[in-house]
């Protein structure tokens, strides 16, 4: 079974890989590929359930994903991203939220978008066994208060507030951090600062690790950040197999000889 601990071991000498993905036969690629952790991300708001940003996904969303994901892995580790207002409100009801993922979905660890306020969350959780993944720089479920998917930390105190708070996290019990969208320079600086391996995403290449989502890696998102890569063109090769089915439906040529039978013995049910 794949732990927190393989992963922390792992940074001192390799880049940890780490992808998102929302199904079972996605994860499964995933996942025999050698990826070293499958972030189940809150991104599957726009990524697969069609909302304008990741604030709309609910627990029992995040839930079925994980559990899909989970079911289809493994090797790789399996975090579940936790959305919009499942934690850090109230205490019990995050503990019940996060626990849900770990019980009943069977991932090995909650992802949280971290701030001031999730620092004795963290501490609450990894106290209680549940290992948390903190998450600084752009934190989307912040869109409406930044304003935009902004860069963050782009001058020297807020940088320095992200540092603080970075270590504030690893000294409550996270066993990793993501960075996402700040300069390389702060997330390099962060790193260096850190026992705990950082991912990094629109962080430059100096992080223990790097993680993508999917959908961009695919070549199957409309919009994607400037920082992410296509690493194949999944959206092309679903419109050939889509307009493959429809010519051959419409010309008649499917189903063939081979897709289909005939019943001797029926000859008239009218
Ligand atoms: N498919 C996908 N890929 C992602 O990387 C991703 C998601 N979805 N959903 C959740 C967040 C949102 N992310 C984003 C989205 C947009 C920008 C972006 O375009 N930033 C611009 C400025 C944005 C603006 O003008 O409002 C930039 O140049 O920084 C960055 C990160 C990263 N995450
Ligand atoms: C981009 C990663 C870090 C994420 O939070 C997500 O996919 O939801
Ligand atoms: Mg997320």
């Amino acid at each position: 079974m794949p732990t927190v601990r393989t992963l922390q071991e792992k940074a001192n000498d390799e880049e940890i890989t780490m992808l998102t993905a929302y199904d079972a036969p996605t994860a499964e690629i995933v996942d025999e590929s050698g990826v070293d952790v499958i972030l189940v991300g809150d991104s599957m708001g726009n990524a697969v359930l069609g909302y304008e940003s990741t604030l709309p996904v609910t627990v029992d969303e995040m839930q079925s994903r994980t559990a899909a994901v989970a079911r289809a892995t493994d090797d790789a580790l399996v975090v579940a991203d936790m959305p919009f207002l499942s934690y850090g409100a109230d205490e019990s009801d995050t503990i019940q939220n996060c626990g849900r993922m770990l019980k009943e979905a069977d991932a090995n660890a909650v992802k949280l978008e971290s701030g001031p306020h999730t620092v004795s969350v963290t501490e609450r959780l990894v106290d209680l066994g549940i290992p948390v993944m903190a998450h600084l720089g752009l934190t989307p479920q912040r869109v409406h208060q930044l304003g935009g998917y902004f860069r963050q930390g782009t001058d020297e105190e807020s940088a320095a507030e992200m540092l603080e708070l970075a270590k504030a996290h690893e000294e409550a019990g996270a066993f990793s951090l993501v960075l996402e969208h700040v300069p390389s320079n702060v997330a390099a600086q962060i790193t260096e600062a850190l026992e705990i391996p950082t991912i990094g995403i629109g962080a430059g290449p100096d992080t223990d690790g790097q993680v993508l989502v999917l959908n961009d890696v695919f070549g199957l998102s409309d919009r994607s950040p400037y920082f992410s890569e296509q690493f194949g063109d999944v959206k092309g090769e679903m419109e050939r197999a889509v307009a493959g089915f429809r010519d051959a439906v419409e010309s008649g040529e499917f189903p063939a000889e081979e897709h289909s039978y005939s019943e001797d013995e029926i000859d008239d049910i009218y």
